[in-house]
């Protein structure tokens, strides 16, 4: 008997689950040793020209309260209703796979928690790098290891805006509606551009591999809507790429340090390397020296082909992954503030600026210079008030 499951959301994440399972259908179910089919699609709209017409709901009660649905795939968005939903299908022991990092940055300890009272699965593979296996190889490949730092690009969205910007010299604004288009972007583009999106990735790393909930507003996060052209041509010449940089570092102090901020990158380093819609993880632990994770972090298809993994994970495995869990974090006295983060800095000073024994570029735009030593956060941000400075961001070698 073929297994069901349903799909929430029909935009471009949820249309893409539906064409690619469609597409591999024959693969999928050898991979989870079941016949498979999907019974409802579910979605505010008519889609009265979709090959799956007879699928369409408009009404969640239908997949609810249907026994034969034992999977959920969740491609809506947002934290409500998607919350209630995902909450109300993992209670009656339907395991759910989300692409919706909101929700589980927000909610994940509660949504683990009532997966592992109800014996089935809430994954979320496509909630981080899109197309890109990273919560799976955290949580079982790379467990052997202490990870000390997860670094990366986590938004395909303003990885593809830097990358116009840089190779095509696109203004801001032109960059963004091409992201738009192709189907990047969140519903509401200000979380790309202002680094929530970013944040979010990078809590639900934290939470994985420290074991305590990591909430955004416990992120220091800066996005990139005021990096200008002038920044990215004083970069470039001083031998660096700017680029939206997720992180989290284990201190010696036992604290965790994460944080979202536009950072200039070598061009020597591999970061670098990683343009247009490509996301990439840098995992640092003491078995594995390094590892980098690299794929599509955004779109139709690569997303969904995560989405897919996990429902198809849910097939084949009734019972509760344990290792994909971590606690509720009663406060967030186990993250280090932002002041004490170490970088060197690049600066932008205004023109007629001067500065001595350092590399520096000099122009209409101003005085462009990164500092030779590291400095703190607080120490920068000092620093910048006193010299006026126009830009100041970290700078990864
Ligand atoms: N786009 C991408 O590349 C990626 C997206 N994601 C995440 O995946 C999720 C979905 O993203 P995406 O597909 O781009 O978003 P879309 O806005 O394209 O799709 C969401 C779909 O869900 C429908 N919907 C919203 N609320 C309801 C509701 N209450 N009942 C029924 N249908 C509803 C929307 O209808 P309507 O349009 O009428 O509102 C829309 O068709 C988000 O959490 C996003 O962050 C993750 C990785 C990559
Ligand atoms: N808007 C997001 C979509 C994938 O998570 C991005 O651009 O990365």
């Amino acid at each position: 008997m073929s297994v069901k499951f349903a799909v929430l959301g029909h935009g471009v994440v949820g249309s893409g689950v539906v064409e690619l399972f469609y597409k591999n259908k024959k693969s999928i179910e050898k991979h989870a040793g079941n016949e498979m089919d999907i019974k409802y699609i579910l979605d505010l709209r008519d889609f009265p020209d979709s090959p799956y017409k007879d699928k369409f709901t408009k009404n969640f009660d239908d997949i609810l309260n249907d026994d034969e649905v034992v999977s959920v795939a969740e491609c809506l968005g947002g934290v409500e209703p998607a919350y209630t939903y995902v909450k109300a299908c993992l209670e009656k022991g339907k395991s759910v796979s989300t692409s919706n990092k909101e929700l589980v940055a927000e909610k994940g300890d509660i949504l683990l928690k009532t997966a592992k009272e109800n014996n089935c699965n809430f994954f979320f593979e496509a909630s981080v790098g899109g197309a890109i296996p990273i919560i799976r190889p955290l949580h079982r490949c790379l467990a052997a290891n202490d990870i000390t730092k997860v670094a990366g690009i986590l938004n395909g969205t303003t990885n593809f805006i830097l990358t116009k910007m840089y190779n095509d010299n696109m203004p801001f604004d032109e960059a963004l509606k091409l992201a738009q288009q192709l189907g990047y972007a969140e519903k509401d583009p200000t979380a790309d551009i202002e680094g929530h999106d970013a944040c979010r990735k990078i809590c639900i790393i934290s939470s994985l591999v420290f074991g305590k909930h990591v909430y955004p507003k416990s992120v220091f996060t800066k996005g990139i809507k005021d990096i200008q052209l002038c920044d990215v041509e004083a970069s470039d010449v001083l031998g660096y790429s700017i680029k939206l940089i997720a992180s989290v570092v284990k201190l010696e102090n036992g604290k965790i340090l994460p944080s979202v901020m536009p950072t200039l990158v070598s061009y020597d380093s591999v970061m670098a390397g990683v343009n247009d819609v490509f996301n990439a993880v840098l995992v640092y632990g003491d078995g594995i020296d390094q590892a980098m994770f690299y794929g599509r972090g955004a779109g139709k298809l690569p997303t969904a082909s995560a989405v897919l993994g996990d429902v198809i994970e849910a097939v084949k495995h009734r019972v509760t992954v344990f290792s994909q869990s971590w606690e509720p974090a009663a406060d967030d006295s186990f993250i280090e503030k932002i002041e004490n983060f170490k970088s060197k800095w690049y600066f932008r000073l205004p023109g007629g600026s001067a500065i001595e024994g350092v590399e520096v570029y000099n122009n209409d735009n101003g005085l462009s210079y990164i500092t030779s030593e590291e400095l703190t956060f607080a120490e920068a941000e000092a620093k910048a008030k006193e010299c006026s400075a126009l830009a100041y961001l970290p700078v990864l070698e």
